[in-house]
């Protein structure tokens, strides 16, 4: 357990959709007692359910409006887990640079099952090719921008929670 470790913050958990970015972030933040903010989640609610944004708007407009919450999140001291696609804005790019960032990770036949009945408007069409497709063309923003990274594939949320925090506390206890 790491209840009680101080971890500097922020910490910034990026990868692709269905890596457990939200639900780890929720666990770290709770574990080290920092704030969590999750971006997607305030998209929601300040512009709505986010295949509602895709379906009226289009993709271009979901990422000028997630670029605007993620540069707010980003000055926060929090566990920040950003939607997989955050970081195809070149800004939250620079911002990132500087920031300590987490690459989870995980293998399409883990990822699989974790993203039935989900409403991810970037697979509704092509299942999980398209999910494979997506995650070529943005591997290399993640491993340039990973201070870190962890294959959340046959890791328990709890064991991925601590290899972060001891990453980031050089294991101090
Ligand atoms: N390490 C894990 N092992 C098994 N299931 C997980 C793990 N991490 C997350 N999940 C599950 O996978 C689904 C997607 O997780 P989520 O945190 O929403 O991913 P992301 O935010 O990266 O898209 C959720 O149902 C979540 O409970
Ligand atoms: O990868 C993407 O382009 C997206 C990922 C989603 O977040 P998660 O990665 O948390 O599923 C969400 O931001 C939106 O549906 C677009
Ligand atoms: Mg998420």
């Amino acid at each position: 357990m790491s209840d009680g470790v101080r971890v500097p913050l922020p910490i910034v958990l990026i990868g692709p959709m269905g890596a457990g970015k939200s639900r780890v972030g929720h666990r770290l933040a709770a574990s080290v007692g920092a704030p969590f903010v999750d971006t997607d989640t305030r998209i929601v609610e300040r512009y709505g359910p986010i295949d509602e944004i895709f379906d009226r708007e289009g993709e271009e407009y979901f990422r000028i409006v997630e670029r605007e919450v993620v540069a707010e999140a980003l000055r926060e001291e929090a566990v920040i887990s950003l939607g997989g696609g955050a970081v195809l804005h070149p800004d939250t790019r620079d911002d990132l640079a500087d920031l300590q960032v987490v690459w989870l990770k995980v293998s399409p036949e883990a990822v699989a099952p974790r993203l039935t009945g989900g409403t991810r408007p970037m697979l509704t069409e092509g299942g999980m090719s398209r999910w494979t497709a997506i995650l070529e063309a943005r591997a290399p923003i993640y491993r340039e921008l990973a201070d870190y990274d962890i294959d959340t594939s046959r890791r328990s949320v709890a064991r991925i929670v601590d290899a972060i925090t001891e990453r980031f506390t050089g294991g101090r206890r």
